[in-house]
């Protein structure tokens, strides 16, 4: 099964760093600032799943902004959102940025959205301008995940990252489906009753 997914996030706050760091396991240090895609097979939970991920520069312009989220938001089934922990700017961004998935992706009311959030650069914990309360609060109230890592010094807390995704995923596609089948059911039903109601006319 395929899933798409879009890194979002500010300049330098680390986006390329932590797909480059789940797709080779390594930190190279600088990623310059090419718009890319990436299609990476992983197993989660013992089934294979492949992810194409989206690193996608953050749009200065905000004329372009608008349509070029919008875009991305249609193609994606699960998005990283990634601050820097020193980065106050980067975290308040992330609030708009979910803000924006709302509003133009189509959840339905029970599903979990598949939107992790992320807080990079845990490993300059002297630089520490967002706590991670808020990273929690703001996951907490946007039902989303979070997780706190340091692209540069940690491969494993990246792949949770990339796991918990495919998860959130993997549910909200269960969620779908299961909806489907009772508005089935519900359509069988009615159409029994007015078969039965035209019958003892
Ligand atoms: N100390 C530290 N530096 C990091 C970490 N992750 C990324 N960096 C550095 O932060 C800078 C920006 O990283 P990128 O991965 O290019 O950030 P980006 O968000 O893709 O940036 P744009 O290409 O501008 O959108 C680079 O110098 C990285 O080496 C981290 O976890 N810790």
């Amino acid at each position: 099964m395929d899933a798409n997914v879009v890194v979002l996030g500010t300049d330098n706050v680390g986006k390329s760093a932590l797909i480059v760091r789940f797709l080779t396991r390594r930190f190279i240090g600088e990623y310059g600032d090419i718009e890319s895609l990436y299609t990476h097979n992983v197993v989660v939970d013992g089934r294979e799943q492949t992810l194409n991920i989206w690193d996608a520069p953050y749009s200065q312009d905000p004329s372009s902004e608008s349509l070029m989220y919008e875009k991305r938001v249609q193609w994606a089934d699960g998005f990283v959102l990634v601050y820097s922990i020193c980065d106050r700017a980067s975290f308040n961004a992330v609030s708009r940025l979910i803000q924006i998935i709302k509003t133009n992706k189509d959840i339905l009311g029970f599903e979990k959205m598949p939107i992790v959030i992320v807080g990079n650069k845990r490993d300059l914990h002297h630089r520490r301008a967002v706590l991670s309360e808020e990273g929690w609060l703001l996951a907490l109230s946007a039902d989303c995940q979070f997780y706190e890592v340091s692209a540069a010094e940690n491969y494993h807390s990246v792949l949770m990252v990339f796991h918990g995704l495919v998860d959130r995923i993997r549910e909200s596609r269960v969620s779908v489906k299961k909806l489907a089948g009772i508005k089935g059911i519900v359509k069988s039903m009615s159409a029994v009753f007015t078969r039965r109601r035209t019958d003892s006319l």
